[in-house]
């Protein structure tokens, strides 16, 4: 049960090309990073899948249900780039509003909101005010409101720009645990090449809005030039599928 392109094309206006050009793909099992040069596609495909954008022709579905159905958003979730701190609420109360507004009554938002937010260690933070967290909190908050109802995928738009190490560390083990608790996929979008692809289950490499790699982390590293340092294997592998292709 996943998200699937089907022959997608989508064009912006005053463009003469389409980003995505009779584009086909599924979102895989488990925790995917979607790599990709400036340009690439990587937010044009992110936001179709969120059904902010629409296909010109192909489409985008989840089991059937077209991403332009309301059906579709309760599968499909997203986090969004920017989290707005909700001033004088605490955690738990943005995260039970998100699911209000998701459609959940207040007694089960109130609930699921000290589950989310215990799904990305954020359960002691839940009584404090919302505007006093940090970068890395607020986006930590803004996966558990993403995560507030039963979603099937989570979507997330390079969500680990602009934090240091630490907290990229601190997320992306958050992403992994809520990912294999909840059974959800998850498509994350990133330029942190080199740390990320190690932890991710699956990688999609996108160039020119077309899919150079869609497959296992290892394969994916397999790929790197013998000789290459442990640690830079992942920048080996994606530097071969951007330009050697
Ligand atoms: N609103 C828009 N109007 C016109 N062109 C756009 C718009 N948004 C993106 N584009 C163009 O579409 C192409 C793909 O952009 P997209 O943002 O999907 O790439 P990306 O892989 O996410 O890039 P980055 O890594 O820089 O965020 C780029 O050439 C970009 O300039």
């Amino acid at each position: 049960m996943t998200v699937r392109f089907s022959d997608c094309t989508y064009r912006y206006k005053r463009r003469n090309r389409p980003v995505l050009d009779h584009f086909t793909y599924q979102i895989p099992e488990g925790v995917t990073i979607l790599l990709g040069p400036n340009g690439a596609g990587k937010s044009t495909t992110l936001k179709l899948a969120t059904s902010v954008l629409t296909p010109q022709s192909g489409r985008v579905t989840y089991e059937g249900v077209g991403s332009g159905e309301r059906a579709y958003r309760r599968h499909v979730s997203w986090m969004p780039q920017h989290i707005t701190a909700a001033p004088g609420l605490t955690c738990r109360e943005q995260v039970a509003y998100t699911g209000w507004l998701k459609g959940m009554n207040r007694t089960d938002a109130w609930t699921r909101a000290r589950e989310a937010l215990a799904l990305v260690n954020m359960a002691e933070n839940a009584d404090k005010k919302a505007t006093r967290l940090s970068g890395g909190q607020l986006r930590r908050l803004g996966v558990a409101a993403a995560l507030v109802h039963d979603c099937r995928v989570l979507l997330l738009d390079e969500p680990t720009a602009g934090m240091d190490p630490t907290q990229r560390r601190v997320f992306r083990d958050v992403i992994a645990a809520a990912a294999a608790t909840k059974g959800i996929r998850v498509l994350m979008s990133t330029h942190d090449v080199a740390d990320l692809a190690e932890d991710a289950d699956h990688v999609t490499v996108l160039a020119d809005g077309r899919i150079r790699y869609d497959g296992g982390t290892t394969g994916f590293l397999s790929q790197a030039p013998d000789g290459t340092p442990t640690g830079r294997l992942a920048e080996a592998a994606y530097t071969h599928f951007v330009h050697s292709v």
